[in-house]
């Protein structure tokens, strides 16, 4: 149980929020694949990420973790080996879908296992295409356990259906391990961390209106990762300055991938006052500042479905803005939420709905009504930590105390939340 009386606070200051969720993942499992040593600067400590390590040292990988720095000792492709029992997932939706590429084309059997969480979560979405390139997984039903028997496999082109980096991803890891042109086609951009970090390790990967396209057995060198802030985890104090009277707060060193941003940029298209300014480049990944204060006339804005994407972990968030804003907000093109930790459009309407909020539940979405005053309520997390933390923003808006169950589920994806909140909390 967490009590949270910030009723009448502001939320003001500078801070650093910790490394890029979805970058750490991908360093730790390009580095492996690499020759030689890949160091990995302010990578994320957090259960998410500490999943990809541990399963990666599980396939032979020696790995070395001191604070924030991590040390990736690769062999190659061959460095890595089959795992004398079940590796397991954790809550971690990315590490099992990009590492099941991976095993997918690699010369052992593996099987992957998760927590209660993530074996609801659909993999089919992965073994659909993997099987269309030969690979051979079992599941029952389509979700975890799922037992990897890997071998040669074939390119393929293939068409995403759904809307993912995760699936976009497991398809060219795959193809980074199997002989001729592997290309992925996608209907909207979706966070494209995989493209731009595969070139940093010399691996050739082009783009353009065919799609993504590379071409597998290509080595891998060692390289050097600068892990940007988590622009998701920034993206809970833009949310918190924009709605609480007399708030400001600006959040340095953080990943400002246009992927990335469509939270900001629907919250801009609302009104509101956020800067951003890109200052340096780490890799091929744009980093800087975001600034947000108290914006006090919001204008509802439709989501588009090219969008949705680019702002998917953060719909919990806006939905809580647009409880503030100025007039009715219809939220649609929404379906991906279900498949996430929880079945995040059910869980944020019954969470803001605890607070008073009026909102109802659509087939793909929500419909809130602004502009509404909050009250405190005691909550569940559902286990989900994006939950957790819009539910603690919430109290800096609510008229009494929030108190939340389950918060350790935060520590998932940023496990020094409540820290940075007390840091910049007036
Ligand atoms: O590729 C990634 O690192 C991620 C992709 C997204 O999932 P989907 O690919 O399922 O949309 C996102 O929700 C997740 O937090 C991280
Ligand atoms: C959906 C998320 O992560 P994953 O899919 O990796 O579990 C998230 O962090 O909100």
């Amino acid at each position: 149980m967490k009590p949270l009386s910030n009723s009448h606070k502001q939320l003001k200051g500078t801070l650093e929020v910790p490394g890029d969720k979805s970058i750490s993942h991908r360093a730790i499992m390009l580095g492996a694949l690499a020759q030689g040593e890949t160091k990995v600067y302010n990578f994320l400590h957090s259960e998410d990420s500490m999943s990809t390590i541990l399963a990666f040292q599980r396939l032979g990988v020696d790995i070395d973790k001191n604070n924030n720095t991590v040390t990736i000792y690769g062999k190659g492709v061959q460095g890595l080996s089959q795992p004398k029992d079940s590796v397991n997932m954790g809550n971690s939706g990315t590490t099992v879908r990009l590492i099941s590429g991976i095993l997918a084309a690699l010369p052992f059997n593996t099987k992957l296992v998760g927590d209660q969480s993530l074996s609801h979560r659909p993999m089919d979405r992965i073994i659909e295409p993997l099987t269309e390139m030969g690979a051979s997984i079992e599941s029952s039903g389509g979700t975890l356990p799922m037992l990897i028997r890997g071998r040669p496999l074939t390119p393929i082109r293939y068409r995403l259906p759904v809307d993912s980096a995760q699936v976009k991803s497991a398809i060219m890891l795959a193809g980074l391990l199997t002989e001729g042109i592997t290309t992925v086609l996608e209907q909207n951009t979706t966070r494209d961390h995989t493209e731009r970090m595969l070139p940093i390790f010399g691996v050739e990967v082009n783009r353009n209106d065919q799609g993504i396209q590379l071409e597998g057995r290509q080595n891998l060198a060692s390289s050097t990762i600068h892990v940007p802030g988590d622009v998701s985890s920034a993206s809970f104090w833009v949310a918190g300055a924009t709605i609480t009277p007399g708030s400001h707060v600006t959040i340095k060193n953080v990943g400002l991938n246009p992927t990335r941003l469509g939270f900001i940029n629907v919250l801009k298209r609302m009104g509101a006052q956020i800067n951003t300014e890109v200052k340096r480049y780490e890799g091929d990944e744009p980093i800087g500042n975001i600034s947000a204060s108290y914006t006090e006339r919001l204008t509802p804005t439709p989501l588009q479905k090219h969008e949705i994407a680019t702002l998917v972990d953060e719909v919990p968030l806006l939905a809580l803005v647009a409880t503030q804003a100025n007039g009715q907000m219809k939220m649609k093109h929404l379906e991906e939420l279900r498949y996430k930790e929880s079945d995040r459009i059910k869980t944020t309407v019954n969470t803001l709905k605890q607070f008073g909020a009026t909102i109802i539940e659509t087939e793909d979405g929500m419909i809130i009504e602004g502009k509404q005053e909050l009250h405190g309520a005691q909550v569940d997390s559902y286990g989900d930590h994006r939950i957790a933390m819009m539910a603690s923003i919430a109290s800096f808006i609510t008229t009494s105390k929030v108190t939340i169950k389950d918060t350790e589920c935060i520590r998932i994806s940023y496990p020094r939340f409540f820290e940075d909140l007390a840091s910049i909390t007036i």
